[in-house]
């Protein structure tokens, strides 16, 4: 069974007469993000954690700034994506973990609203999510948001091609066969040398 470590990090300048959004959630702020898509910072940074750690580039290259069929787009579609990319790689997620920097709104007041809707985005349980919150103190960064996100993957486990899983059931029961005849056994399932066995050495 193997997991995959990923990260992903995102920034957005607040703007006045935009709506938040954060983690699909609407938050009544007298400011949203500003972006190509609805800005939100978190949904961006969960986007690239997930494509990271199966490898499969980033938010950018599956949805260009630069193309005008994500103006305004809902950012959940960016995570539909990615989570689409990590089925189709054979992982699921075990857990989510985020960082969010900003100096308002404070997060901690609705963490709990924020962790049931990133979980339901996701499909996992609130307990797989994790949300906390930072001023940047000392950047002078009141004016921007920040996102950090990583998510650990497990593998689904799904068996080997049935094609693949045939030729070794086939090369297996050759090797009894041989075996049950007597014949000598040089080569074995694996394709490793094996020293033949020799009866003489039980006397
Ligand atoms: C979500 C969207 C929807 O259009 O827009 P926003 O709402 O953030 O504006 C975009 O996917 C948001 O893409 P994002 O990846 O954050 O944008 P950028 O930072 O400008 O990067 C765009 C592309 O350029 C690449 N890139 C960026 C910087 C750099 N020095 N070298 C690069 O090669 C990135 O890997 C990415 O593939």
């Amino acid at each position: 069974m193997g997991m995959r470590i990923g990260y992903g990090y995102d920034s957005h300048a607040f703007k006045a007469g935009v709506p938040l959004v954060i983690g699909g959630l609407a938050i009544e702020h007298p400011e949203g993000l500003a972006g190509h898509s609805d800005g939100d910072v978190l949904l961006h940074a969960i986007t690239d954690a997930l494509l990271g750690a199966v490898s499969a580039g980033d938010i950018g290259t599956f949805f260009p700034p630069s193309d005008p069929r994500w103006k305004g787009a809902a950012s959940s579609v960016f995570l539909q994506t990615a989570l689409e990319e990590v089925a189709t790689a054979g992982y699921k997620i075990v857990n989510i973990d985020t960082v969010l920097v900003m100096a308002k709104p404070k997060i901690v007041p609705i963490a709990g609203e924020l962790r049931e809707s990133v979980a339901t985005l996701l499909g996992v349980k609130p307990g797989e999510v994790g949300i906390k919150a930072k001023t940047p103190e000392g950047l002078d960064q009141d004016h921007v948001a920040v996102a950090h996100a990583t998510v650990l993957l497990e593998s689904l486990g799904i068996p080997e091609p049935v094609g693949a899983m045939a030729a070794t059931a086939e090369n297996e029961i050759d090797v009894v066969v041989k075996t049950l005849v007597g014949e000598t056994r040089s080569v074995s399932a694996l394709g490793r040398k094996v020293t033949p066995f020799d009866t003489d050495d039980l006397t």
